[in-house]
This record gives structure tokens, C-alpha cells and sequence, in this order.
């Protein structure tokens, strides 16, 4: 049984794959500008990817930072991500200091998930997730292959165990090498979500070869996906706006 996760009234894992679009500027004005840019477009949730940003490793230029992101963004659900370099992000942190970042900006209040790598080591992960929620905030816990797309016995292992570790959402991206690739990345979520899934889940096979993997979630079971307003932050984003209509259209067949 599939329950949805609710942020602000933004039901993940309920009817539609819900729009998520990731803010990759490197200076405060470059990220509230982004922010303005993507409200008009109808997205569901943003999501700040604080490896870009200049200032990230100072916490109070971040919760500034998040807060006036707060006050441009009104109640639309803010993603906070800090994608590490070992996964595809653009800078590298020491594990007590990204455990810490998590923490400190669930307390913040101005967040309403954040996003933690599974394989972080399953103490890490439990410790975001404990304080996260004592805030009500909510965890994406996440995994990314950026060179291959591993086995599909494998995809489902890591996304059950992201499950097992209280993450609220389990996401996983991958690189396809050829169209096979992609297959298995459905197949895994097909069967992820009808065997074993208690909870919304997040897929993706990246690139072009992988771009049909982001616009059929409502068929396979890929609870939201990521569409780009300007700067992609990963290979494959579609624009945001041409991703909401297919989506739509392809909801109202269904
Ligand atoms: O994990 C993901 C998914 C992603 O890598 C993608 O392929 O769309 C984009 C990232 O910004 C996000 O954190």
C-alpha cells in the first residue's frame, strides 16, 4: 500500500509525478533569481542544490540564504540537497560536516525535505532522518550511478534499504548505456513499487537515452521527477514547462 508524503499540501505519490525543478546558482542573488524565474512555470516542489552554492560550508549565510529562498518560494516544497562529489555533485564534505548540514537546516524550519545519500553509512542516514523528522521535515534519501545502471536486482536492493533506514522517500538515478539500461530501471521500479514499496519512490535512467524514464512514472511508479528552468542539473532534464505538459496529457489518458 502506497502512502502518499504530504508537503504543503503537495501529495507525493499521489495521482500525477509531481514536478520537481533544482536551483543550481552559485550566489544568493543568482539562486533567489532562479527561484523567481521557475514560480510562473507551475512546478510542484524546487529543489536547492546547496553544492553549487559559493557559500554553503558558512551556516549562517545558508539559513539566510534559505529563509529569503522561503520568503520568494511563499509554500512551495524547498528540496534541500547537498549533492557530494562522490555522486555527481560539485563539491566534496566530510561525513560528520554533511550529517551536521542536514540537521541543522531541518531545525531551520525554512526547508521541508532534504535530500541524504543512502550510502552515506546507515549511522549517517539514521541521524538525518531522526532529526529531520523531529521537525517534520521529511527525507529523501538518494543514490546515483553515473556511469552504468547496476543490476535490477540491485536497484531494488538499495531503494528497499533506503526504506528500511527511514527515509521517507527512496530515490535512485542511473546511467543508461543503452536502451536495455532503461528497461531495467522500469522494471526495478515496476516491481519495487508492487512488491515491496510501503512509500513513494523516485526514479530516473539519465541522459537521452534515459529521458522516457521521465515522463512515465505515473505507468511505472516514479513519484516525482526533475525538469530544468534554465540550468539543468543533471543530464537528461527536460524543461520544466514541456515536462508539465506531457505529463498532463499523458495523465489524461490513463
Ligand atoms: O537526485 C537528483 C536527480 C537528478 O540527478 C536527475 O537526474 O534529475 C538531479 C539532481 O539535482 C537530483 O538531486
Amino acid at each position: 500500500m502506497m502512502n502518499p508524503v504530504v508537503v504543503r499540501n503537495v501529495a507525493i505519490g499521489e495521482g500525477i509525478p509531481k514536478i520537481c525543478v533544482p536551483i543550481v546558482g552559485k550566489t544568493r542573488e543568482e539562486i533567489l533569481e532562479a527561484a523567481k524565474n521557475i514560480l510562473p512555470i507551475g512546478a510542484d516542489v524546487v529543489e536547492w542544490r546547496v553544492d553549487w552554492y559559493e557559500d554553503i560550508f558558512d551556516f549562517e549565510k545558508v539559513e539566510e540564504t534559505a529563509k529569503q529562498l522561503r520568503e520568494v518560494l511563499g509554500e512551495m516544497p524547498i528540496l534541500f540537497t547537498f549533492r557530494t562529489s562522490k555522486e555527481g555533485g560539485e563539491k566534496a564534505i566530510e561525513t560528520p560536516v554533511y550529517v551536521e548540514l542536514n540537521q541543522k537546516i531541518s531545525a531551520t524550519g525554512y526547508v521541508d525535505l532534504v535530500d541524504m545519500e543512502a550510502f552515506t553509512g546507515d549511522d549517517a542516514v539514521k541521524a538525518v532522518v531522526e532529526e529531520a523528522h523531529k521537525h517534520g521535515v521529511k527525507v529523501v534519501a538518494s543514490n546515483h550511478d553515473f556511469d552504468k545502471t547496476p543490476a535490477k536486482s540491485d536497484i531494488i536492493y538499495r531503494l528497499r534499504k533506503m526504506q528500511e533506514l527511514g527515509a521517507d522517500i527512496p530515490k535512485i538515478a542511473v546511467m543508461p548505456q543503452n536502451k536495455k539500461d532503461v528497461l531495467t530501471l522500469l522494471a526495478a521500479t515496476e516491481e519495487m513499487v508492487n512488491n515491496y514499496a510501503d512509500r513513494p519512490i523516485i526514479t530516473m535512467s539519465m541522459a537521452a537515452t534515459g529521458v522516457i524514464s521521465r515522463v512515465c512514472g505515473e505507468v511505472f511508479g516514479s513519484a516525482l521527477t526533475f525538469g530544468a528552468v534554465g540550468k539543468a542539473s543533471a543530464p537528461g532534464q527536460m524543461g520544466a514547462g514541456e515536462l508539465k505538459e506531457m505529463l498532463t496529457t499523458l495523465h489524461a489518458s490513463l
